[in-house]
Order: C-alpha cells, then structure tokens, then sequence
C-alpha cells in the first residue's frame, strides 16, 4: 500500500537530476516520517550531496519534487529551512572560528530572537531579553550533548569530535522539525561512535532525522528505515534487517571496496 503523505514530514518524489550527460539521481523516492531516523547510504558517487542539496534548496532537480508536511516546495532556497522548520549539517563544519562555542551556537537559536535581526544588531528593543534567551537555549543543548564545558573554548582548539557536536549543538538548538545530518560520523574515533549513535537515536525521539552517513554500522544501529543508492538510483530500501540482507546492496559496496553492508 503506499504510504500516507501526511504522515511524512518530508517526501523526495521521483527525483531526477542531471549533470551534462551524468544521471546523478534518477526517480528517486524517499520518504522520512516525523519522529524516525531515516538513512540514505551508497558508495562514493551514488548520488547522496545531490540528493541533500535538492532537499535544501541548493540545487533544483530537473524532474520530481520535494514535499514539506503535505505542502510542495516551490523554488525554496537554503536560507528558507530555517523558517519551514528544517536544520542541516554539513560535513564542513562551518562554525565561526573567532567566536566561543556558546556563541556559535547562539547563532543557531536565533529564531528565538523576538527583536528580530534588527534588534540584535542595533541593542534596542528587545535585545538583552532575547540574547538571555538564546545563551539559555544554547547552553541547554551544550548540557544535552555533554560539552558544556567548552563553552567559553574556541571551535579550533576543540579536537574534531568536539567540534563536530558543536556543529551538531547549532542545527539542533532551534529544535527543527527535521534535521539533515551530512556524514556526522566522518573524522570521528571508533570510540566515539557509540556516543553518536545514542544522541542521534535520542534526537529521533522528537525530530525528523534524514541521515547520510558512509558509516554502515552507525546507519543499521540507528536507522529504523534506509534507503540505498547506487549511481543515482535507488537499488533497496527497507528496514535495516531488509537492507543487510539484500544482495544488490553488498555488491553496490564490494566494488567500491568501501565498507560492505554486511561488514555493519
Ligand atoms: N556539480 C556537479 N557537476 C558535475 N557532476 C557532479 C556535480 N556534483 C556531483 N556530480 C557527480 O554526480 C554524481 C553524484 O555525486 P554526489 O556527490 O551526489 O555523490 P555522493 O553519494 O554524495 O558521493 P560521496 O559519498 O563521495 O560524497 C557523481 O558522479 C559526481 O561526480
């Protein structure tokens, strides 16, 4: 039966997009559900950034849509998520290298900012109560992830992991409805991604999460649904027992000499 659109919070139709003669993605669909970690995985080249940046706005696809609770997207643009409710990572981190942590983050709760950008600009109006309100937001989320402590720290004397969960802090303290999380696992120790794993399945609780990771094992631990590209098209997708099981997915990986699904 097909699935309920309403009941997703995010639905990819038939997306297709084309570099010169290259089918980067071709009628890909997916679908993530409020409330659920949902993972995109595939080889190098399988299509996972394109699919990303359509999603965020950065690239139009030259066929399909993309659907937000119901409603199509028409012509949205990266600068419009904050305000449809969705947050993204990206596998640069870009955070502010000259100021503190908090402060880094405070950028990401701006849009408890009742002022407005004005206000905080100018410190009129409703500046100190707004600022107070997003350095409480922030330090919240700090606390949440256990780093807290770096508060005061700049992001480049962090070692990478740290900085990754600042990266991470900043997408999620306006508390979106669906956060796009590229590759939060690349640069990470082993010993780290255990810890990940549990904040992700944490931050499924009460968000959206589409997940592109080339990590196999943390997209099986946390995923309850994965979708699977191999040179733009989708070649499985299913829970992750289906998708550990499928055939066509470890020879998607085997010639890549990339981690095989079933090495997860
Ligand atoms: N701007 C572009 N112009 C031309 N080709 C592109 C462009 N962006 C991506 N491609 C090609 O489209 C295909 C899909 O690339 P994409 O970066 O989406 O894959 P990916 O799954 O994210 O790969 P990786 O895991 O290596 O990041 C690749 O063959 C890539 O070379």
């Amino acid at each position: 039966m097909p699935p309920d659109p309403v009941d997703h919070l995010l639905s990819v139709h038939g997306v297709s997009v084309r570099f010169g003669g290259l089918a980067a993605l071709d009628d890909v669909r997916i679908d993530v559900p409020a409330g659920t970690v949902a993972g995109l995985i595939g080889p190098n080249g399988a299509g996972k950034t394109t699919l990303f940046n359509v999603v965020s706005g950065l690239l139009r696809p030259d066929s399909g849509r993309i659907e937000w609770k119901g409603r199509t997207l028409r012509r949205h643009r990266p600068h419009d998520l904050a305000g449809l409710g969705i947050a993204r990572t990206f596998q640069g981190l870009n955070l502010f290298g000259g100021l503190p942590v908090l402060d880094n983050v405070m950028v990401g709760a701006e849009r408890f900012a009742r002022g407005g950008a004005v206000s905080m600009l100018t410190g009129l109006g409703a500046h100190g109560r707004d600022e107070r309100l997003m350095r409480d937001r922030a330090m919240a989320v700090l606390e949440e992830f256990g780093i807290a402590g770096t508060a005061r720290s700049l992001p480049g004397t962090l070692p990478f992991g740290l900085q990754k969960r600042v990266a991470l802090a900043r997408a999620v303290v306006a508390e979106p409805e669906l956060l796009l999380l590229d590759e939060p696992a690349a640069g990470i120790s082993a010993d780290d991604i255990g810890a990940l794993a549990e904040l992700i399945g944490r931050l499924g609780e009460r968000m959206g999460v589409l997940l592109v990771e080339h990590h196999v094992d943390l997209v099986m631990q946390v995923c309850e649904r994965i979708t699977v590209l191999d040179f733009g098209r989708v070649i499985c997708a299913g829970p992750p027992e289906a998708v550990r099981a499928d055939p066509g997915v470890a020879e998607a990986y085997l010639g890549t000499g990339e981690e095989a699904a079933d090495d997860a």
